[in-house]
């Protein structure tokens, strides 16, 4: 478990994170979503005690990270991808690890394993792609089988199959009942990891919130019509109150009504209907409005006298 309570962060005149607090929770993935700037890094640094917070906390398993007698152990982080001394190999970087934090050296081969490393493991970490030292990172943070794992941007440099593999890696750890925390400024990719999502925006909490419940908070928008008849059907609609928009000819996105009620005054004037599909509002819109939103509202407050 992790928690953040009130966490601010300043570096000189910047606010970097502003009285945030949010609590992660063990046995899911949580996502920790915001654009570039918003704050994210910070938090994780925090966390792990690279940054000292300005004002407020940030604990792990109810302490800070620091006074914990064995933090290999409790948290796994991930925070940039240039963690090995390039001349030594994978398996020896882990391995210095290893006797460093009181680990088996038989741990090292099952990271290696977990990672996908272990037909590199004899190479130098010098000559490795940006994908495979993220997976070098994420060998290292496993390596004490810690209950708390946090990776910052991990999907950065991964092909799609590394995406693939860090997505059911990361589902896995969590359904084992670990607190899993990921940081991504991409919706989409987290929608399909994450079962819960931290969205900040300039340091501050926009939402803290199931993906499920996200999703069915997206609402539907719009009902796409296919029709022969369309122009009628556009000038009923308009008199029942809707607002129309065409994309394409015969086509028509309908707002204001629901399924329903355009199937039944359709079936009532008779005309034909080849489509009538409601349209969700993306993820991805739901995340620009709320972090737009964010964004107007700190630059009406700078606007201020
Ligand atoms: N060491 C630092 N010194 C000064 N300003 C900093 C420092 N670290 C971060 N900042 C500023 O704090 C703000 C938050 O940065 P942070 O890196 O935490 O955001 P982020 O959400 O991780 O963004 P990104 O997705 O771009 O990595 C930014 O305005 C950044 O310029």
């Amino acid at each position: 478990m992790i928690e953040i309570r009130e966490l601010t962060k300043r570096y000189g005149g910047v606010t970097a994170v502003d009285h945030l607090s949010f609590s992660v929770r063990p046995g899911q993935v949580t996502g920790f979503l915001g654009p570039n700037g918003a704050g994210k890094s910070t938090t994780m640094r925090a966390i792990v005690g690279l940054d000292r917070p300005s004002a407020g906390t940030a604990t792990v398993n109810g302490r800070p990270y620091a006074d914990h007698p064995d933090p290999l152990r409790q948290v796994g982080a991930v925070l940039e991808a240039t963690p090995a001394h390039r001349g030594r190999t994978a398996y020896h970087h882990l391995l210095a690890l290893a006797r460093t934090h009181g680990i088996a050296a038989s741990r090292v081969d099952e990271v290696l394993e977990l990672t996908g490393l272990a037909p590199v493991a004899r190479r130098r970490a010098g000559g490795f792609s940006l994908g495979m030292r993220q997976r070098l990172g994420i060998a290292a943070a496993l390596l004490g089988d810690p209950a708390v794992l946090m990776l910052d941007e991990p999907v950065n440099g991964l092909d799609p199959d590394g995406v693939l593999w860090l997505r059911t890696l990361l589902k896995h750890l969590a359904a084992d009942g670990r607190t899993v925390l990921v940081s991504s400024h991409l919706m989409s990719e987290m929608a399909m990891t994450a079962q819960h999502l931290v969205i900040i925006g300039r340091g501050r909490l926009l939402a803290d919130i199931s993906t499920a419940e996200l999703i069915a908070r997206s609402g539907v928008d719009r009902v796409r019509v296919r029709s022969p008849q369309a122009t009628e059907l556009r000038d009923l609609l308009v008199r029942q109150g809707a607002a129309v928009t065409t994309d394409e000819p015969g086509t028509l996105l309908v707002g204001g009504l629901p399924v329903e009620t355009i199937s039944t005054l359709a079936r009532g004037h008779d005309l034909a209907l080849h489509e009538l599909s409601p349209r969700r509002a993306s993820l991805e819109q739901a995340y620009m409005r709320l972090t737009r939103d964010a964004m107007e509202f700190s630059a009406m407050e700078g606007s201020l006298p």
